[in-house]
């Protein structure tokens, strides 16, 4: 089997975006043909007209009559094709766009943040873009293909001499197309990956625009930004210049063709070889043709930049998803915590991140009971956030196995197993809107009592009281401070008690109001239910039942604080390296 040339491969990619639209795509080209068909009647009809001039006892209004009817036939027609084809290049764009961002929320995290989300954003924002005029240019090109053959065929009817001139200008015209076209392709294509870095450097850039200014990078940020949007217009730039030359040389070459028509035309009329009705409906072709050769010119140039971003746009089809079924659908579900069952166990986990590179985890045996605070410590790269990428199935493990009321993963859904969990980030993020939209992030359906409760637990009562728009206060305004926030995400998280908190503590030192009400939290979900802590302060160490100690990717030790203290020299190192020994907050009723 030959394979296709990647450009027959683009365009068949391309084509994949219009094929589900097809039958407003053969409306619209039906259209087209019936508007050139009345186009190309206009020189014949107008040259009945002329050849009626001569007699006298002949009406004139028959081919008057006709003609006016030729032009508010194809003014209607050509109205209806533009609205039909202008709508379907707008639902191919939101279709590629609905696809790109159904994928993006579907794929595998990794799949996510391996990227630069600017440029996941430019795929969906401005690639899908492109491909609205390209989608029109699909019709667009086999209309005008046709209705350059229609006009030459009618032109050779009226003079076969006048014919073979205008041909060959037409053949230049078309060598010079195809000479130059795989370079504008080819610049379009690489304008386009500009924009897709210039968005992920931007992007990233903003995102971290504190550290930028704190280390007075923005001159070089800037500069290092420019360079992509410079490079962008660079290649845009020589696409422009070579779009130019094919077309002066294709609207140079048929307004030659008309001059030299014009007067081989009149020398022939003079003659007697042609009537001069012929050669005014000849000149009316010739001048018609300048329609489809234009047309294509711009057609073959949109086809080009959509066939570029329609294989950037497919590329978001590989992302890996997550699956979405679960493949053992038969096993009954247990009861959230029944019984001695641990609420999660992890048989033998070994976990690495992509094929090749070291185990972020190996061998890791560990029970999570259904109640009570579990604390993982360790170095940095030990391994703590990957086992809670485990836990939260961003990750799957590459042998052993990891288990939830002791059956495997695998027999639940992605959204089965999250269904479970509640998780607060270390740095948590809040999400674009207000508290009331964060807090209900989770939870939509929570009401408002249950809203007020937990914020009563994370003690941020008072502050949302002190607000003027209360809990529709945006967030993206600095009146909520770094705790407040840790607290909306704490809040978020055990609104609807979850079977499991997964905790991954700030590295920062937080107010003393924040860190009271975490461990308020912790102590009082830990009665209830399951607690998993990245702990990074004693003070959280010393509220965990279990203490998980993970080094190199294995679990070092397991125990109570005393019992490590007593036992392990790296968690002693851990306690007195962080110098967290003495910062013990006062008991929680005192704060
Ligand atoms: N996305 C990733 N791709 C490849 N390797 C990774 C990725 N995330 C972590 N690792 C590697 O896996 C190992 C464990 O990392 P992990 O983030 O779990 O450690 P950690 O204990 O949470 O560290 P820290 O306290 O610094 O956050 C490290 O060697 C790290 O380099």
């Amino acid at each position: 089997m030959t394979v296709p040339p990647p450009r027959f491969q683009r365009l068949r990619t391309l084509v994949s975006f219009v094929t589900p639209h097809r039958r407003v795509l053969v409306a619209g080209f039906l259209l087209g043909l019936l508007g050139s068909a009345v186009g190309l009647a206009t020189p014949m009809v107008t040259k009945w007209v002329i050849d009626t001039l001569g007699q006298s006892d002949t009406s004139l209004w028959r081919p008057v009559g006709v003609l006016l009817g030729l032009v508010v036939v194809g003014a209607a027609i050509s109205m209806w094709q533009w609205v039909i084809m202008g709508t379907v290049s707008e639902k191919v764009v939101l279709d590629a766009r609905v696809s790109m961002i159904r994928r993006y929320f579907v794929a595998r995290v990794r799949e996510i943040t391996g990227r630069p989300s600017g440029e996941l954003v430019t795929r969906v924002t401005s690639d899908a873009g492109l491909l609205h005029n390209a989608s029109a240019s699909i019709v667009g090109l086999l209309n005008s293909s046709l209705a350059l053959v229609a006009t030459l065929i009618l032109m050779g009817v009226l003079d076969r001499v006048l014919l073979g001139l205008t041909l060959a200008s037409v053949l230049v015209v078309g060598a010079v197309m195809t000479a130059l076209m795989p370079a504008i392709a080819k610049a379009q294509e690489a304008a386009q990956e500009s924009v897709g870095r210039l968005g992920g450097a931007l992007e990233g850039a903003l995102r971290a625009i504190r550290t930028v200014k704190a280390s007075r990078a923005e001159e070089r940020q800037t500069e290092r930004i420019v360079a992509d949007a410079r490079d962008s217009a660079a290649h845009a730039i020589r696409a422009a210049r070579r779009t130019a030359t094919v077309w002066t040389i294709s609207w140079t070459g048929i307004q030659l063709a008309i001059i030299v028509i014009l007067g081989i035309g009149a020398w022939r009329a003079d003659r007697g070889l042609l009537e001069v009705s012929s050669l005014i409906a000849f000149l009316l072709y010739a001048f018609q043709l300048m329609g489809p050769v234009t047309e294509l010119t711009q057609n073959v140039t949109n086809l080009q930049a959509g066939m570029a971003a329609a294989a950037r746009i497919r590329q978001v089809d590989a992302m890996e998803v997550e699956p979405g079924s679960p493949i053992d659908a038969g096993v009954a579900r247990v009861a959230a915590g029944s019984g001695e069952v641990p609420i999660l166990e992890f048989r033998s986990v070994t976990a690495r991140y992509a094929p090749g590179t070291e185990p972020a985890v190996r061998g890791i045996d560990l029970a999570v009971p259904s109640r009570g605070h579990t604390a993982i410590v360790g170095p940095s790269g030990a391994g703590k956030t990957t086992l809670f990428s485990l836990i939260l199935r961003f990750l799957e493990p590459e042998s052993g196995e990891v288990l939830l009321d002791g059956r495997p993963y695998r027999s639940y859904t992605h959204d089965e197993v999250r269904a479970r969990l509640a998780y607060v980030e270390q740095e948590t993020p809040v999400v674009p809107g207000t508290i009331r939209d964060n807090l209900l992030f989770t939870h939509p359906d929570a009401t408002e009592a249950e809203v007020m409760a937990v914020l009563r637990a994370v003690r941020l009562d008072d502050k949302i009281d002190s607000l003027a728009e209360g809990l529709d206060t945006s967030l993206t305004e600095n009146e909520v401070s770094g705790g407040q926030r840790q607290r909306i995400a704490l809040a978020r998280a055990i609104l609807r008690t979850p079977d499991v908190l997964l905790l991954d503590e700030a590295t920062a030192q937080v107010d003393g109001l924040t860190e009271a009400a975490l461990h308020e939290c912790i102590r009082e979900r830990a009665a209830a239910g399951a607690v998993v802590t990245i702990a990074h302060r004693l003070s959280t160490v010393l509220d965990a039942d279990t203490i998980i100690v993970l080094e190199e990717g294995r679990i070092r030790a397991r125990g109570t604080h005393a019992e490590l203290l007593a036992a392990d020299s790296l968690y002693r190192k851990l306690v007195e390296a962080l110098r967290i020994a003495e910062a013990r907050p006062e008991p929680v009723g005192a704060a």
